[in-house]
This record gives C-alpha cells, structure tokens and sequence, in this order.
C-alpha cells in the first residue's frame, strides 16, 4: 500500500446518514409534512446559503462565531443557513408580503452551526419546523407549542414535557436590578448554559443586595406547574415581568382545550441562543437526552428588519435529536421491509426484467438480480435479506 495512500474524511461535524438512518430520517420527516399540513401549514424551501448580513439579523453578535461563511465571486461574504426562521422572515416581509394574513409557513431542512461535534448535535443538522406569521398574542402562541408537542407524539415519543419560559419575565427583573447592560449579557449567559456557579459568581460581584442576588439566582430554578407562575408572581416588582407571567398563563388556559397541557410546563430559566425573542419561549426535553429536542418562541421584531412590522411566533424541532431519543428509548420507526427479489437462470434475464417491472407496476418494492444464480443460492439471499418474496424466473 502506498504511504501517502488518499484516505477520504467528511469534514467536522458533517455526518453520512446510510440505509436505514436515511430510511427513519425520510418517514419522520414525511409524517411531520402531512401534520403541518393538516394543521393548514404551507411548505417553504429557502436557499441553503444567503448573504450574511440577511441570516444574521436579530440572531444575535455570538451567532456570528457559529456561522460557516464563504464568499461569492464578488467577494460578498455568504453564510450556509443556521436557522431557517430569518430566511422565512425574509420571505414573509418581500416575497409574501402582500398575501393574507396570518401566514402559516412549514419547512424539513438541513441547517449549519459551528458547534462542539457530539451524538445528536453536530454542525450540519436537520430541522423541521414551523413559523406562524402575522398573529400576536397567546392564541397563536398556545397553537404553535400544541404542535410542537403533536410533533413529538407524531415522531413516537411519548415520554417528553414541553417547557415555557417567557424573555420579558427575565428582561423585567434585569431592568429592576439596574444592572449594565454588560453584566446582563454576562448573566444570561450563565444561564443559557446553565452554569449555576459562574451565575453566582458574577452575581457576587455584581454590586447587587443580597436580597436582588438572590432574586437572580433563583430564575433558573423557577420550573413547574402553574402554582409556581403564581410563586414567581409575588417574587416580583416590575410590571414586564408580572405581564409575562400573565401571558404564559393565558397560553396556558388555552392548551388544556388542545388536550395537551399535560405535556406542558413553565421554566423560567429558558433563555434561548438566539437573540430575536420577544415573548414566549419553549424548549421540549426528554429523559436521557441533555439537550432540547425542540425550540423556539415569540419573535416580534425580526419582520420589522425587513421593512414589514408584523408579529411572529413558531419553532423547530432536531430530527436527529427525534430519532436519537427514540433509539435510546427504545421505540422503533418501523422502516418497511424489502418486498420481491427476482433472481433468474442463465439465459432468462428478459423475462425476470418483465416481471420485475410488472411487480414495481404494482406498487411493490421490488429488488432485480443482476447475474444468473442457482435457485437454492437465490433462495438463500431472500430469506438472510428478509424479502417476502423470491421469484425465481426459469
Ligand atoms: N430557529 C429556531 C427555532 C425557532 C423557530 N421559530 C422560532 N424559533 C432554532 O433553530 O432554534
């Protein structure tokens, strides 16, 4: 073997889905298409790179350190998609702008992040999602978490909880706090990754009372029923975050009509990594998997970047977060089985290409040999291959 032999790689964080992953990825995807669409959701499909100054509006200054950039002939610099909501927002406020409101957008895609490669998170990853455009308040915010969590019963699992968290409460409590606004990124980025110690860390220096100190550290373990919406109600002393505990309240009311709030609950800790968030958020988790399945929320100035003020709400879910999760649960994506493999003598390739069209005509999935065999060693492939079916032309 030669020393400098070429030994082909895919680059970090790119992953080859084969057979059957491939095979899973398509029938989730497929059944989540016919549920957007049964909820009145249209497919878009955006290109998979645009010009960077478009993908990166309202995602925030660290979404540009994640982002794959690469440039056009003309030296403009382009991004690879990191999410699909800018690119509908786009959509929405040039393409779409003149049609009816609200507007209710679906997408299957594949996406791109430069993050730290793991199972289930890797740089180029896969999305299905929704964006419900042109609607404020909680009815469109109540539809867009009952689908999120149809989404997750449609995918098979059942073993999740959808949790609601809402930016204004957090932004309420920073703005009474009179932190700089540096120490206010500082603290939500302690809580983005959920490092309690460094939140308490920066709080320690924040030249807070203790009794504000405490205040602030306790948002992260603000989680669980509506009790804890009233408990966290009379922690506060600010008009924006009492409004926002409101408004999860309301969305709230209006789940149980969808019979799916018991899959619901509040966190008052989500603090999403993208910037545009104006409301609501969510994020779906489930046992054994350490980071959100789903995510997504409220985001009602994105549009106004594009020229057309409009509100917007929606969410996306990690395909193969789905299909990991399930793999580590043990509930299975029944892929179908092979049908027909027609194996044939010497000499009758002709007739066995007839039947396997005829078969293929049928609707059957239908697998042709492609040299002559012995009966018995072809009747040895379809069984180890688990067809239904040999036909064996002679
Ligand atoms: N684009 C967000 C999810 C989302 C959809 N709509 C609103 N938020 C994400 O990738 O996390």
């Amino acid at each position: 073997m030669s020393k400098n032999q070429f030994v082909p790689q895919i680059p970090y964080g790119t992953r080859d889905l084969l057979l059957r992953e491939a095979k899973q990825k398509r029938i989730v995807e497929g059944s989540l298409a016919e549920l957007f669409s049964r909820w009145g959701y249209d497919e878009v499909v955006t290109p998979t790179f645009e010009y960077i100054e478009t993908l990166t509006v309202g995602t925030g200054s660290d979404m540009h350190q994640h982002v794959f950039k690469f440039f056009d002939n003309n030296n403009r610099i382009l991004v690879l998609k990191p999410d699909m909501t800018t690119p509908i927002a786009r959509v929405a406020a040039t393409r779409l702008k003149d049609g009816p409101l609200p507007l209710r957008l679906f997408y299957l895609t594949n996406v791109f992040r430069h993050e730290q490669a793991q199972a289930g998170r890797q740089c180029e990853f896969y999305q299905a999602g929704v964006e419900l455009l042109g609607a404020p308040g909680p009815a469109a915010d109540a539809e867009v978490v009952a689908l999120a969590v149809e989404t997750m019963l449609e995918s098979g699992l059942a073993n999740f909880q959808v949790s609601l968290g809402q930016v204004d409460f957090i932004n309420g409590l920073m703005a009474e706090s009179g932190l700089t606004p540096q120490c206010q990124q500082q603290i939500k980025c302690a809580m983005v990754s959920r490092d309690l110690v460094g939140l308490g860390e920066i709080l320690a220096t924040s030249g807070l009372t203790r009794g504000a100190q405490a205040l602030l550290q306790q948002i992260p373990l603000l989680h669980g029923q509506e009790e804890m919406l009233n408990k966290a109600c009379r922690l506060v002393n600010n008009d924006l975050s009492r409004r926002a505990l409101d408004n999860l309240a309301d969305i709230r009311r209006l789940l149980a009509g969808y019979g799916v709030d018991r899959y619901v609950n509040f966190d008052l800790g989500i603090i999403r990594d993208f910037d545009y968030y104006t409301g609501m958020v969510l994020e779906g988790y489930t046992p054994g998997l350490g980071f959100p399945l789903c995510g997504g929320g409220r985001y009602d100035k994105m549009l106004a970047s594009f020229g057309v003020d409009n509100p917007a709400t929606g969410f996306a879910l990690g395909i193969e977060r789905v299909l990991l999760a399930m793999e580590r649960q043990g509930i299975s994506v029944s892929v179908p089985a092979p049908e027909v493999y027609i194996a044939w003598a010497e000499g009758r390739l002709s007739p066995a290409i007839e039947a396997a069209q005829q078969c293929r005509k049928d609707g059957r999935r239908t697998k042709l040999a492609l040299a002559p065999a012995a009966r018995d060693k072809a009747e040895l492939l379809a069984s180890a291959s688990g067809y239904e079916e040999l036909i064996y032309i002679e």
